[in-house]
């Protein structure tokens, strides 16, 4: 029999509430074993908790949900206790000493979930996004996948896949009786159409922009303000300013939040011919981030600006009179702020159109690579005979199968549900 596993869903203690989950086989006989009886299915109800000894542990709101309606797909009790560390550690000892239970592994209730049909894996992916989402942008665009658009996106395509299979499938059955072969000309259209949906999803900017953030890499000559710059970005000392050219000697990143866009900012060292080996790999590392960059802030002379397609020209230090050498770039001042805003609304609309748009669910490289395989099985099949189409769709469907987690992918759901925090 499936163990049943238990844990506290909700998060860090001492909190008011915390909520612990059990789903499983046995939930309901731990719940009537430790509530004295299970709750009418959904309806939250008080009752007091005892151990062995019918020793009060709590009062506790309990929930019972009867499988299969629940999220797991299992019998499913909810104890929303009080939050105190000693509560909470009570209630999920008393758990553990009830026949059949154990504590539940990191993402094992969606993994259970998964397992019983309530999500696909897309969706799992979209709820593993969900919880990682620091920013407006991640929390919007994990939500469409984790809500089911994804899945619903390749539902369609795998109902359009489908129809052809069995029309490809009916094709051969005319070429075994020997009667006239099918036109398979309008089939073949309708795959190559498909084939260029997925071509252009499979370009789009994927998910990972999103969770990884987008690289914004400041560059110029020593001197010319850049880790300045960098904190007043982010509003906070985080790089060494000095009057002292060559201050900077590596990559400085941090996290930062520019208006819900998830970006990882860097500072570099100053570029400029290498005084020590030192400097020079530092200066080699700014000038590999400044290519790797989605977004290049450049603090120099126009003329000597790096070619990247996204560059914004800066032109630091604009309170002070003499300025810099520049003519053309954006006159900011790190100093005064004089600019700032103006500078984070370009680099806004650089990324705007760097990223998936935010009520889109964007693929995952995973996702993509499946994506990727189902394009190419249908590559060659304008001039193939209706076996080699009929094959071609078969093993279309079998990487879209692969993408949703129809077909068993258990390395993938190791690696996803790892990642997951305890009682998800
Ligand atoms: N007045 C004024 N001074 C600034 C401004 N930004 C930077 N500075 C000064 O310029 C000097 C160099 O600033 P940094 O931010 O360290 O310059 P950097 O480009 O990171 O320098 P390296 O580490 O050598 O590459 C420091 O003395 C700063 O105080 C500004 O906006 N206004």
């Amino acid at each position: 029999m499936t163990d049943t596993i238990f844990a506290l869903s909700s998060g860090a203690l001492p909190a008011a509430i915390a909520v612990v989950r059990v789903s499983g086989p046995n939930a309901f006989l731990a719940c009537e074993r430790i509530a004295g009886m299970v709750p009418k299915s959904r309806q939250a109800t008080l009752r007091t908790l005892h151990d062995e000894e019918e020793q009060a542990v709590d009062r506790a709101l309990v929930l019972a949900f009867a499988a299969p309606a629940t999220v797991t797909g299992e019998p499913l009790v909810e104890f929303h206790c009080h939050g105190g560390r000693a509560v909470v550690s009570r209630l999920l000892s008393l758990l553990s000493q009830q026949p059949g239970l154990r504590d539940a592994e990191p993402g094992e209730f969606t993994r259970r979930a998964l397992l019983n049909g309530k999500l696909d894996l897309t969706q799992a992916e979209g709820l593993g996004e969900l919880l990682a989402a620091e920013t407006e942008w991640q929390r919007r665009a994990a939500l469409e996948s984790a809500g089911g658009a994804l899945s619903r996106e390749i539902e369609g395509w795998r109902e359009r896949l489908l129809l052809l299979a069995a029309q490809a499938e009916a094709a051969i059955d005319y070429v075994d009786e020997e009667e006239t072969a099918l036109d398979l000309t309008d089939l073949v259209q309708q795959a190559e159409e498909l084939r260029g949906e997925w071509r252009r999803r499979i370009d789009a900017p994927r998910s990972e922009l999103l969770s990884e953030g987008l690289r914004i890499v400041l560059a110029g000559p020593p001197n010319s303000g850049k880790s300045s710059l960098f904190n007043a970005l982010i509003g906070a000392e985080k790089a060494i300013v000095t009057a002292i050219p060559g201050t900077t000697r590596d990559l400085i990143e941090a996290r930062w939040d520019l208006s819900g866009i998830p970006t990882l900012l860097i500072d570099t060292a100053g570029l400029r011919e290498g005084t020590d080996e030192v400097e020079r790999i530092g200066i080699a590392r700014a000038e590999a981030a400044s290519m790797g960059a989605d977004i290049l802030l450049w603090l120099g002379a126009v003329q000597d600006a790096p070619a990247h397609p996204r560059t914004i020209l800066v032109s630091s230090k604009s309170d002070l009179r003499e300025g810099t050498d520049l003519s053309n770039g954006l006159r900011v001042s790190a100093k005064t702020g004089d600019g700032l805003d103006e500078l984070k609304a370009q680099i806004c609309t650089l990324a705007n159109e760097l990223l998936p748009p935010p009520n889109q669910a964007a693929l995952n490289r995973r996702q993509s690579e499946h994506l990727l395989d189902a394009a190419c099985a249908l590559e060659d099949i304008r001039n193939a005979d209706s076996i080699l189409i009929a094959e071609a769709l078969r093993s279309a469907l079998h990487s879209l199968d692969r993408l949703t987690g129809r077909q068993s992918v258990e390395d993938v759901l190791d690696a996803l549900f790892g990642r997951f925090c305890l009682g998800k």
